[in-house]
């Protein structure tokens, strides 16, 4: 492999994607850090849901590089083997299993293989048992293992699916506007969540939510026209006139 080589769990170098001749990444650069969480903001369009869909596999870029764990080419990859590497997507809609309980949803996501049937019917080991208590402790949910998924609040679905992904022990995760909706103690208990989850694992998260963004505490990036318009502190950021003209001022 001719790749350089980085210290960085994702490295995007020159990406660019283009829909018809729309340029939707444009010589997009970013770095992402082990046990880092990074905050991507940006206006509609920006590029967002773009890179999301370049780093899961799911759109292939024009140009560029895109490497995880400095030797991986997620460009080379399809969506099932960049999953199986380890880099998790969250969607903004909870996608849980309704009638099913919060620890079958627990349980039915965690990376064994074994059929959902199979994982239904079947005794749990203790193994699975305990990985199943540790999750719904870390989401907060332990209280609630019982009740149908269905009859979650949305912002308890939302912490559900983070559970789901960190069933299968994702080295990245990628969080799509997780505090659309949520009240404002649900906002605050997402923040804290997802600082508990980058003291291990990487996690970026698309966010419009400026109070949010403020309590995660991390670097921003602020993404505009497919490409970084600013970096760093939110405080910086926000600071920026690019980026109160064009995302924050409007
Ligand atoms: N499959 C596609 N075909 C054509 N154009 C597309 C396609 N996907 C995205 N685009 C365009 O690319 C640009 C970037 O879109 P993207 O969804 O990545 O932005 P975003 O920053 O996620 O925006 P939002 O905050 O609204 O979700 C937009 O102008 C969008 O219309």
């Amino acid at each position: 492999m001719t790749a350089p080589v980085t210290p960085a769990l994702l490295y995007l170098d020159n990406v660019s994607v283009s829909f018809d001749g729309f340029r939707a990444l444009n010589a997009l650069s970013l770095a992402i850090d082990h046990a880092e969480m990074r905050a991507i903001i940006g206006p509609n369009g920006a590029g967002k849901t773009t890179m999301m869909d370049v780093i899961t596999g799911k759109t292939r870029p024009n140009e560029g590089i895109a490497l995880f764990e400095g030797s991986h080419d997620l460009t080379a990859l399809d969506e099932a083997a960049i999953a199986e590497l380890g880099i998790g997507r969250k969607f903004q809609t909870p996608t849980v299993f309704e009638m099913h309980s919060v620890e079958d949803n627990l349980l039915l996501a965690l990376k064994e293989k074994r059929s959902p049937f199979a994982t239904l019917l079947s005794r749990r080991t203790a193994q699975e048992r305990e990985r199943v208590d540790a999750l719904l402790e870390r989401v907060r949910l332990t209280s609630s293992r019982h009740r149908k998924a269905g009859e979650l609040s949305h912002g308890q679905k939302q912490w559900l699916e983070i559970g789901m992904l960190l069933a299968q022990q994702p080295k990245l995760l990628l969080i799509d506007e997780p505090a659309a909706g949520m009240t404002d103690q649900e906002t605050a208990d997402t923040a804290d969540l997802l600082r508990d989850i980058a003291r291990t694992q990487s996690v970026v998260v698309v966010e419009h939510d400026m109070t949010f963004v403020r309590d995660l505490g991390v670097k921003v990036t602020c993404l505009h026209e497919g490409s970084v318009l600013a970096e760093g502190s939110l405080d910086a950021v926000s600071a920026n006139e690019r980026v109160v003209e064009v995302y924050l001022g409007r």
